[in-house]
């Protein structure tokens, strides 16, 4: 792990964004049928064998035919053939066509050698042994040639890409039975805190509901992790060993929530600080300013211990977990999804601390008169209130405004990045 370099006596920013990837292992990929392979991420390129459309076939149910043999036909002077054979799609090789004659063919039907063109049926009178041909036929119309999708030794998917069903389709459609993907991370997330209790239940003075819990599960399995929420653990030593040592038993990543700050109770700092595998740090960030990040037990199973304000646990998943978790899945781009956008009005920033400001984005004016910069998308507004605690105004956000760690004041019209929120994947 890196060596901080001076903020204050804050842990910069992006050497903590950095270490949350070094404690990555790939995970080792999974060969799976098609159709159990949706939603997951390819682990090899897939090279066409063989070209596609694999022959030179028709497009259009018709009569193959010589262009010079049909070049007269009209509606009012029709060229009559003899139709020599039908061709169907999958059926036989076809013998070459004589000219002066038609076969019939149907949509896929091998081109027999020395056809050139194909009349669509539609322009003839259907005939079983002669045709008449009303119209002239043009080469390579509606012929459909070897190759012409994707050519013999063509890469068709990387390695990375996500398997949606058109991406499950080519590779079914280049002879694919089963495909390379990367293993689904298993995420344990444990929630910490005396007082954080189970959704659904009552609350007592002073207790809250594990919506971190549920926020940060949610969050990873909208990923495509296997999520698994483990309720609030009481701030209590050998109780919070005994459930890290089990999830880290059955977890790719552990992600912990709560008890990593200055308090008394802290427990998760004070039990895994003594690991001597796992940092603690305040980083220069608003908000999320404690974390931890390191690995724990025999695995070397990557641990990302968040802070407990609700807001805070949140943005530290989007900032410095999300780029990991993407990464393990295999993602070929597993950085945030970035746009420009101008500050739609002021608002004030901590010195010192990267801020992620949670606002509401609207896109600029199409025209393009709204903002001279062509890069700037967007306009930026923060949403009510920035406390790390405001989980209500969190759920409007549309993305997170980076604020760079030298600016004290945002002005109206200031260009940020934002990290877009939300469901993006590869
Ligand atoms: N003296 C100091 N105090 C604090 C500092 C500091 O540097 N010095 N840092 C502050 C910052 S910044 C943050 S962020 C928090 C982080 O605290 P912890 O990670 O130790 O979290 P807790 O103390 O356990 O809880 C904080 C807050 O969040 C609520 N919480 C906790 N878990 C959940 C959950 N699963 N669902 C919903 N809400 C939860 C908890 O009730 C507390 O209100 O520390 C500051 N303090
Ligand atoms: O840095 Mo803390 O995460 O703002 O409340």
């Amino acid at each position: 792990m890196s060596t901080p370099v001076p903020t204050g006596d804050l842990f910069p920013v992006d050497q903590h964004a950095a270490d949350c990837l070094a404690v990555l292992r790939p995970l080792e990929p999974v060969r799976l049928p098609l159709l159990q392979a949706l939603d997951r991420v390819l682990a090899e390129d897939v090279v066409a064998t063989a070209p596609l459309p694999g022959d030179d076939n028709s497009a259009m149910d018709g009569y193959a035919v010589h262009c010079d043999d049909v070049a007269t036909a009209s509606v009012d002077t029709p060229v009559m053939l003899p139709v020599v054979g039908d061709v169907a799609a999958g059926g036989p090789d076809p013998a070459p066509l004589a000219r002066g004659t038609a076969v019939r063919i149907m949509t896929g039907g091998l081109i027999p050698a020395g056809a050139d063109g194909i009349v669509p049926v539609e322009l003839t009178d259907g005939g079983v042994t002669s045709v008449r041909l009303r119209a002239p036929a043009s080469p390579g119309r509606y012929v459909r040639h070897a190759g012409d999708d994707v050519a013999v030794g063509e890469t068709v998917l990387r390695a990375g890409a996500r398997l949606g069903p058109r991406q499950l389709s080519l590779a079914a459609a280049v002879g694919r039975g089963e495909l390379l993907v990367r293993a689904v991370p298993r995420v344990v997330v444990v929630s910490t805190g005396d007082e954080v209790v189970e959704p659904g239940g009552e609350l007592l003075p002073g207790q809250v509901f594990d919506s971190n819990g549920v926020g940060l599960t949610a969050s990873a399995a909208e990923l495509g992790c296997a999520a698994e929420r483990v309720g609030a653990v009481r701030d209590d030593a050998a109780g919070l060993a005994a459930v890290i040592e089990a999830a880290v038993a059955r977890a790719d990543v552990l992600i912990t929530s709560g008890g990593v700050s200055a308090g008394a109770f802290d427990v998760v700092k004070a039990l895994l600080r003594r690991t001597g595998t796992v940092q603690f740090r305040k980083v220069a960030v608003q908000p999320g300013m404690p974390q931890g990040v390191g690995v724990l037990g025999e695995g070397r199973v990557p641990v990302y211990c968040l802070p407990g304000n609700p807001v805070s646990s949140m943005v530290s998943f989007e900032v410095f977990v999300r780029p990991a978790l993407r990464t393990l899945l295999g993602e070929d781009q597993p950085g945030h999804r970035v746009v420009r956008a101008a500050a739609g009005r002021g608002w004030s920033a901590p010195a010192g601390k990267r801020q992620y400001a949670r606002v509401l984005l609207r896109p600029v004016d199409p025209d393009g008169h709204e903002h001279p910069d062509p890069t700037v998308t967007h306009l930026c507004t923060p949403v009510g209130g920035q406390g790390s605690h405001l989980v209500a105004d969190l759920s409007t956000a549309d993305a997170l405004a980076l604020v760079p760690e030298d600016v004290t004041a945002v002005v109206p019209g200031q260009v940020l990045d934002c990290l877009v929120l939300g469901r993006v994947r590869s």
